[in-house]
């Protein structure tokens, strides 16, 4: 899929939000893509995952053992991607703040893909490779449906995006007066209880 097919999916499912948000990585940025808007259509979200387990495919990462979803944003485009993919599904979910395989046991040496919705500085994504590599587990990449960083997200290990889109994010501490002048909210997970 080109990146203005991908994005068209976000938007007819009114998936590209405008505001104040407050990222995982604390980052402030005026764009938020709500992808849990995009998953309430299982046509939608088929249809990406498919389009994605194809370019893993393409990565040459050769045999594939489990895809793992990191939640909550990686559950539902892990499970589906790895439908695609022909291959079990696992999620890692936060404890005490940490990411954890906390519901499945890792075969030592399994061959895994991490499947992410959106990539933007890439931390939590490495969150989810050191948390795999703590189980024996090698992770072949990290893939994800939108990197927001431009391709700048370092994630430790080889990134396949389904489309780039940068988007901007700035440091709390500098931000564009337009951007300051409106209320912040925080969507995601991190950091709830
Ligand atoms: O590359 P990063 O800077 O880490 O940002 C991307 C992460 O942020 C979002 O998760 P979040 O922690 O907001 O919670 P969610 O998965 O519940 O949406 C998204 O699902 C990615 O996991
Ligand atoms: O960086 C994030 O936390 C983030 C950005 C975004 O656009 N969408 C999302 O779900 N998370
Ligand atoms: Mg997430």
């Amino acid at each position: 899929m080109t990146r203005d097919e991908v994005l068209e999916v976000f938007r007819e499912a009114g998936a590209i939000l405008e505001g104040h948000f407050i990222l995982s990585s604390g980052l402030r940025s005026p764009i938020f893509l709500q992808k849990a808007r995009v998953f309430m259509y299982p046509e939608k979200t088929e249809r990406l995952c498919k389009a994605l387990a194809a370019k893993i495919r393409a990565a040459g990462l050769g045999d594939i053992d489990f895809v793992v979803g990191p939640a909550m944003g990686g559950l539902i485009p892990g499970y589906e991607t790895a439908r695609h993919l022909g291959v079990r599904s696992m999620w890692v979910e936060r404890e005490d703040g940490e990411f954890r395989l906390r519901r499945f046991e890792m075969p030592k040496g399994a061959r895994v893909v991490i499947v992410e919705d959106i990539v933007t500085t890439g931390l939590s994504s490495r969150e989810t490779v050191d948390a795999l590599k703590k189980t024996g587990a090698e992770v072949l990449a990290v893939a994800c449906l939108i990197d927001r960083s431009g391709g700048e997200a370092d994630t430790g290990v080889p990134l396949v995006a389904l489309t780039d889109y940068k988007v901007p994010a700035y440091p709390a501490d500098q931000l564009p007066p337009e951007l300051a002048a409106l209320p912040a909210v925080k969507p995601g997970s991190r950091g709830l209880a």
